[in-house]
């Protein structure tokens, strides 16, 4: 079996130490080829090259961000690899195998696998003794032309802000803790916009939904976790199923203290409140917006957008789990 380990040396909790444990443990167990990422979208050049070089596995450690970009470089379409209908789009690609190696790591605690470097190689290496597979769905977001996949979760308006606002603390060289995000959530929420609600949400048989301030977009859950502490908007998202949504249409102090206490206390039951609108195991839906609103995807900020489809992609991997 071939496999391309892609090591992100600046992710949050990546050192050299667990690099080598990891190229020890995996090159016992597979030929394998190590490659550092030296650059933004490099670990999506990589990927592809992995997946049009026929290699078996691509394993990442790094954060979300880089599985992000592996994700995307997989799923890149190689000339000639079309899948005939009713065929398994993912028994094309290379299966993935994920360290955690970031700040959150939340597709990697979504999976199952432990928050630590050195537990989880030992997991991932069970798992490829087994040949455990998971095939997993993800979602894709389509705007002006572009289009980007995301593992765990997207999102438009309040927590893109937050996401924003904490990319901006990481480029002065503060790290990205669940402190600093909470505390910047807090900080930001005196500032954004708790009266004009910009979005409307549309979709096929979907009844339209107007005036949202923001819509968190759920390919799995929790959508996070403050330290170790699973936080669950989407209780019923699953890699499995299509895409789940919890959109708000009231931003005051109280409706939000509602929201938080339900995702922060309650793992299965969805969030309740009469300000809420929820989708769940849905193939598509657009989000618009009269006037540009922050966006983000897998906690990656991506500018502001007026309108943004998000699409399930059934089936898309397979991950050694
Ligand atoms: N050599 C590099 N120098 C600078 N940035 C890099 C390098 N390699 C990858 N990156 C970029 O760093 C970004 C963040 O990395 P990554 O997600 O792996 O770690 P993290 O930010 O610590 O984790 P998390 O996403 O969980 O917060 C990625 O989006 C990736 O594009």
């Amino acid at each position: 079996m071939r496999a391309m380990l892609l090591v992100n040396p600046k992710a949050t909790t990546t050192n050299a130490r667990t690099r080598n444990v990891l190229i020890r443990a995996l090159g016992a167990a597979v030929e394998l080829s190590v490659e550092e990422t030296r650059y933004r979208g490099h670990a999506a050049a990589l990927a592809a090259t992995a997946r049009s070089k026929g290699y078996d596995v691509v394993a990442v450690l790094g954060g979300d961000g880089t599985i992000n970009e592996t994700v995307n470089g997989l799923l890149n379409p190689v000339n000639g690899d079309e899948v005939p209908p009713g065929g398994d789009p993912s028994a094309g690609r290379p299966a993935l195998i994920v360290i955690p190696g970031g700040s959150a790591n939340v597709f990697a605690r979504a999976l199952g696998l432990p928050n630590d470097p050195v537990e989880s190689t030992g997991a991932v290496l069970e798992a490829l003794r087994e040949d455990r597979r998971r095939t997993v769905g993800l979602g894709q977001a389509l705007w002006e032309g572009q289009s980007r996949y995301f593992t765990f979760c997207s999102g438009m308006g309040y927590d893109a802000e937050v996401v924003r606002a904490v990319e901006g603390l990481r480029g002065t060289g503060r790290k990205a803790t669940p402190t600093r995000y909470v505390n910047t959530a807090l900080r930001h929420y005196l500032a954004t916009d708790k009266r004009h609600p910009a979005m409307t949400l549309t979709g096929p048989g979907i009844p339209a939904v107007e005036g949202l301030f923001m819509a968190i977009i759920s390919n799995t859950s929790p959508w996070t976790y403050v330290g170790n502490k699973p936080v669950t908007p989407t209780p019923w998202a699953s890699f499995e199923t299509g895409l789940d949504l919890l959109g708000l249409r009231r931003m005051g102090p109280l409706s939000i203290a509602a929201v938080l206490r339900n995702i922060l206390t309650q793992s299965e039951a969805l969030p309740s409140g009469r300000h809420l609108v929820q989708l769940h195991d849905e193939a598509e839906f657009t989000l618009t917006a009269r006037r540009p609103v922050a966006f983000q995807l897998d906690g990656d900020y991506l500018g502001e957008r007026e309108s943004v489809t998000f699409r399930a992609t059934p089936n898309a991997l397979q991950v050694l789990v």
